[in-house]
């Protein structure tokens, strides 16, 4: 946290609590033992002070989305590459921390620290949207609901930064819907307005979005949710949305785009926006996603309300967040100073092996998982949407019960898998990072990432699909001798290095029959998918004959005595061509 940054704690109900703590003293005194709660410290005076101004310039991160190199256009166009048909800071700041740890039986998990204790009964939401919440099966809030709902009601722009899987969705929407409730909403009108429009960076995180959207709308039976990402036909999108048009918009960028740009009568409808949200905003203002959001926001109205949520917001994203909030917005943030942004009740590994162990390492301890958890639920994390195919395909000869999702499969077919595994348990998911933010799957028991992740942020993303709502889980990481040092990365956060299983010719002989089964072809495009993306690795790109001298390492792993050929111009985009220890076609 940057200095002139108020700390405050929460514990109870920030409503609650203003009225229970109505005088200075007493605040005060909750204040020493970390006690108070946003609203309560606000109505006494000792609400956050504005940041001052940092003017550091804004560092321009490459990002990779789907683990695709985005540095060769049609290689791997951006397109292709992210998952889309796929003022200086001047803000307030809380920091709010989890006081008191409540063990939260009715959650399910073995440590309800996420729940706050004030209940949503007694929060100032209309009767209609309280009824949803109790269908929904909430009772009490989450922390991250708790300190952001009186500051959202109060009109005030927030960034809000809150751990994985507690609750951000309804964090947003269910103040969201209050303030439209109390729009006049005209029936029957032919282009009504989008007062809401919430932005996701993958398809599967926007459908989510809708459906937890739908439950909260329960009741109000004025207000409609729609849907228009990526991977499904415009056309389609278009009737939908003139047969039954919605106040409510959930939309992955590169898709609303389109509506904008080919859509009659959609940028007029989009005049009518009172409130924006960006889901997981650190993802959507990075360099993947900024000209799109940016042309989105230039088509909206001003005088409008914007909240920005993720469970990582680096400082860049702070220091570029005018582009979408008001100067005076408040940063939340519930992830108290001095703790990790990951779970506590989440183990975590790291394991550091050459390359061609990887398979037989990821074999072992999958065999062993699925040994010791019947209702086993596991994801496994690969830099690119080929490696991952790769990956997949090769568990699959080894038996094990595989699911694959990557950008490259067709969106019916990531809906149906991605809708199977949320309700299976004794499933193995191999996925790129399609997965690897917000998709809120339950009781995933362990997360695998091999290779680095492009950044510090997925990583915690990524690990963040186990461990959701309290409960428990485990986390391993997988690298080559050569990627350790992205373990500087993320020092501060407790991961502990794991022992590498001690080979066993049989296993090593079974996995590599079941590479030698895999189709040249998948081996073909894992090996140059694999190239592009380490080939933007800012540390490993570096040394063009290195990287040769790796990718040989990652086609020998899969069984190769030579690597594959790569076409000239794949090369030549990559700015690989003549580099040694590379074959051209
Ligand atoms: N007050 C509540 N009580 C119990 N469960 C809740 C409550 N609010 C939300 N949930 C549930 O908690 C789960 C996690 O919520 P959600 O997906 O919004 O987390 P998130 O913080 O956005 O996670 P991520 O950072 O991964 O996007 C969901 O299953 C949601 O239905």
């Amino acid at each position: 946290m940057a200095s002139g940054d108020l700390l405050l704690r929460t514990h109870a109900g920030a409503p609650v609590l203003a009225r229970a703590f109505p005088c200075r003293l007493r605040v005060s005194a909750r204040r020493r033992r970390g006690l108070v709660s946003p609203l309560a410290a606000a109505k006494v005076g000792v609400a956050g002070r504005a940041r001052p101004g940092g003017a550091a310039a804004v560092q321009k991160r490459r990002r990779r989305d789907e683990g695709e190199s985005l540095s060769f256009s049609r290689v791997v166009t951006r397109r292709d590459a992210v998952d889309e048909d796929e003022e200086d800071v001047e803000g307030e700041a809380l920091q709010l921390g989890v006081g008191a740890v409540t063990r939260g039986d009715e959650a399910g998990g073995v440590d309800g620290s996420y729940l706050s204790d004030t209940r949503f009964d007694q929060c100032v939401i209309s009767s209609l949207s309280l009824k949803a919440v109790e269908d929904a099966g909430y009772e009490r809030m989450t922390e991250v609901q708790e300190a952001t709902l009186p500051i959202i009601l109060q009109g005030k722009d927030v960034l809000a930064k809150a751990k994985t899987g507690t609750g951000k969705t309804v964090a947003f929407l269910l103040p969201a819907i209050e303030v439209l409730s109390t729009l006049p909403h005209q029936r029957n009108q032919l282009r009504p307005p989008i007062n809401l429009l919430v932005m996701c960076p993958t398809r599967e995180l926007a459908n989510q979005v809708a459906v937890e959207a739908r439950k909260l709308l329960k009741y109000h039976r004025s207000l409609g949710v729609q849907v228009v990402i990526g991977g499904t036909r415009l056309t389609q999108e278009q009737r939908s949305m003139q047969a039954n048009p919605c106040q409510i918009l959930v939309a992955t960028p590169g898709r609303l785009k389109d509506h904008l740009e080919n859509t009659p009568g959609f940028s007029t409808r989009l005049k009518g926006v009172k409130v924006l949200v960006l889901d997981e905003a650190d993802r959507l203002l990075d360099m993947g996603f900024r000209r799109d959001i940016e042309k989105i926001i230039a088509s909206i109205p001003r005088e409008r309300q914007t909240l920005l949520f993720s469970a990582t917001v680096p400082e860049e994203v702070r220091q570029i967040s005018h582009v979408a909030m008001k100067k005076d917005y408040r940063f939340i943030n519930t992830v108290i100073e001095g703790d990790e942004e990951t779970h506590s009740q989440v183990s975590q590994t790291y394991m550091v092996a050459p390359l061609d162990l990887h398979f037989s390492i990821l074999y072992d301890v999958l065999k062993k998982h699925v040994a010791e958890d019947a209702d086993y639920k596991v994801i496994i994390f690969c830099t690119t949407a080929m490696v991952t195919k790769l990956v997949a395909e090769v568990l699959s000869q080894l038996k094990l019960n595989i699911r694959e999702i990557h950008s490259r499969k067709s969106q019916s077919a990531r809906t149906k898998v991605s809708d199977e595994f949320r309700k299976s348990k004794g499933l193995i998911l191999v996925s790129s990072d399609v997965s690897a933010r917000g998709v809120d799957y339950p009781d995933v028991t362990l997360v695998i990432q091999i290779g680095i992740p492009a950044d510090r942020e997925q990583y915690i993303h990524r690990l963040g699909r186990t461990g959701r709502k309290g409960k428990e889980g485990q986390g391993l990481l997988l690298l080559a001798p050569w990627e350790k040092y992205f373990l500087g990365t993320v020092k501060d956060l407790s991961i502990s290095e794991a022992a590498v299983p001690s080979a066993d010719s049989s296993v090593e002989t079974e996995v590599k029959n079941a590479v030698r089964k895999v189709e040249m072809k998948s081996k073909e495009c894992a090996y140059q998918s694999w190239l592009g993306y380490y080939n933007s690795n800012k540390t490993i790109g570096r040394d063009k004959s290195r990287l040769a001298h790796l990718a040989e390492e990652f086609s020998q792993s899969m069984g190769l005595a030579v690597p594959p050929a790569i076409p000239r111009n794949i090369l030549r985009k990559m700015g690989l061509n003549n580099v040694p220890g590379l074959r051209s076609s």
